[in-house]
């Protein structure tokens, strides 16, 4: 692409007319498909969410929802033949501008991540390099993007290990990756996305790895990080218990569409969609009960399988494995209203 064709990609994705001042990003009508010769797996269809300042939305749902593709189309890091097909991805610059992601240039797309959006994955061992010290690593993504020597490099990428709570910053930082604890090294990921001051963070599953006394750490410094430098979380996990510990909001994925949006308390305490209420039964914290003989109760797993992404029924995705279902769940349904702040895309439970 030459640099007149970027500039004017860069004049059309500048539109990001519609998102609210206290808004950082608003994903509108979102599809993602994979476009193969003779087939194409619609993996993300017609998804909305809206992320407000200094907040944390949760993205839940099960493995294969696409939630991790839901935050590379915002990133702009689809694998070929993946693209978005429709929507818009409304994100607010740090210099208060709004732009539309979707059409925007891999020039403009390169300056954003790590700059303005940072990630953080599940795995931190396979996004470190295991040849190269952790403090030279956070060094580099300081030169990247900011314009500093090596020293104040070095000086910062300190200052950011101890902002995650590593213990002797000054010693740790010349440690490689493998010297480190799984936990430790996830602080170093944390470090290493903040270290040029994201306002948005998408975090995709970052304690899945970790058990569970660890995972409560590094939700606990997400939160503190959070509080002290007033940035957005997108946080995508699979575990509804991670979602009660952190989200401020919730949307629930299923087969590639959101079935449920709501504030993090109104969707524990008055779940809608027959799916969330699924999931909700299966976390081990709604389970403690005990049979008569003491046993902890076996968890209830939503039973059947997910619909084909290749072959999508035309109505309700969940409606195979729905207690409640209808002959009318045959039909489309979309995502309306059922409460406040509340959506839901099941029309039995919204008029129940
Ligand atoms: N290149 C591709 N071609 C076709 N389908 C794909 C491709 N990449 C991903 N998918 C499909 O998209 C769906 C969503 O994947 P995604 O990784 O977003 O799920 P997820 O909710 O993040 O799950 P997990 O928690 O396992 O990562 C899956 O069914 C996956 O098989």
């Amino acid at each position: 692409m030459s640099r007149s064709d970027e500039a004017t990609t860069d004049r059309i994705s500048a539109n990001g007319q519609g998102l609210a001042p206290d808004e950082v990003l608003a994903v509108e009508r979102l599809s993602t498909h994979f476009v193969y010769k003779n087939r194409t797996a619609k993996v993300i269809r017609d998804v909305s969410f809206r992320l407000k300042k200094g907040r944390t939305l949760a993205i839940v749902g099960e493995s294969g929802s696409g939630k991790s593709v839901t935050s590379l189309s915002i990133m702009g890091l689809l694998s070929e033949p993946g693209r978005v097909v429709d929507g818009r991805i409304l994100y607010r610059l740090s210099s208060g501008e709004a732009v539309d992601l979707t059409g925007a240039s891999k020039r403009t797309m390169r300056r954003i991540r790590g700059r303005e959006i940072s990630m953080i994955f599940q795995e931190p061992m396979s996004s470190l390099n295991p040849l190269q010290t952790v403090g030279d690593q956070i060094a580099e993504m300081i030169w990247l993007h900011m314009a500093t020597n090596r020293a104040n490099a070095r000086k910062r990428a300190v200052d950011l290990l101890r902002l995650v709570e590593i213990p002797g910053a000054e010693r740790r930082i010349d440690d490689y990756p493998h010297h480190m604890s799984g936990g430790m090294r996830q602080r170093v990921m944390i470090a290493m996305a903040l270290a040029c001051d994201p306002s948005l963070l998408i975090a995709d599953e970052p304690t899945t790895a970790l058990d569970v006394t660890i995972q409560a750490q590094i939700l606990d410094l997400m939160r503190r990080l959070q509080g002290e430098l007033d940035m957005s979380i997108l946080f995508i996990t699979h575990d509804m218990g991670v979602v009660a510990e952190i989200a401020d909001d919730v949307a629930v994925m299923y087969a590639g569409v959101a079935v449920e949006q709501a504030p993090v308390r109104r969707l524990f305490d008055a779940p809608n969609h027959p799916y969330t209420r699924g999931l909700l039964a299966s976390i081990p914290e709604a389970n403690r009960e005990r049979d008569d003989k003491g046993q902890r109760v076996r968890l209830t797993a939503i039973p059947g399988t997910v619909p084909s992404l290749y072959d999508l029924p035309p109505g309700c995705p969940f409606e195979t494995r729905c207690a409640w279902r209808e002959e009318a769940c045959l039909e489309p349904v979309s995502l309306e209203p059922c409460g406040p702040d509340h959506l839901s895309r099941c029309w039995k439970m919204r008029q129940a």
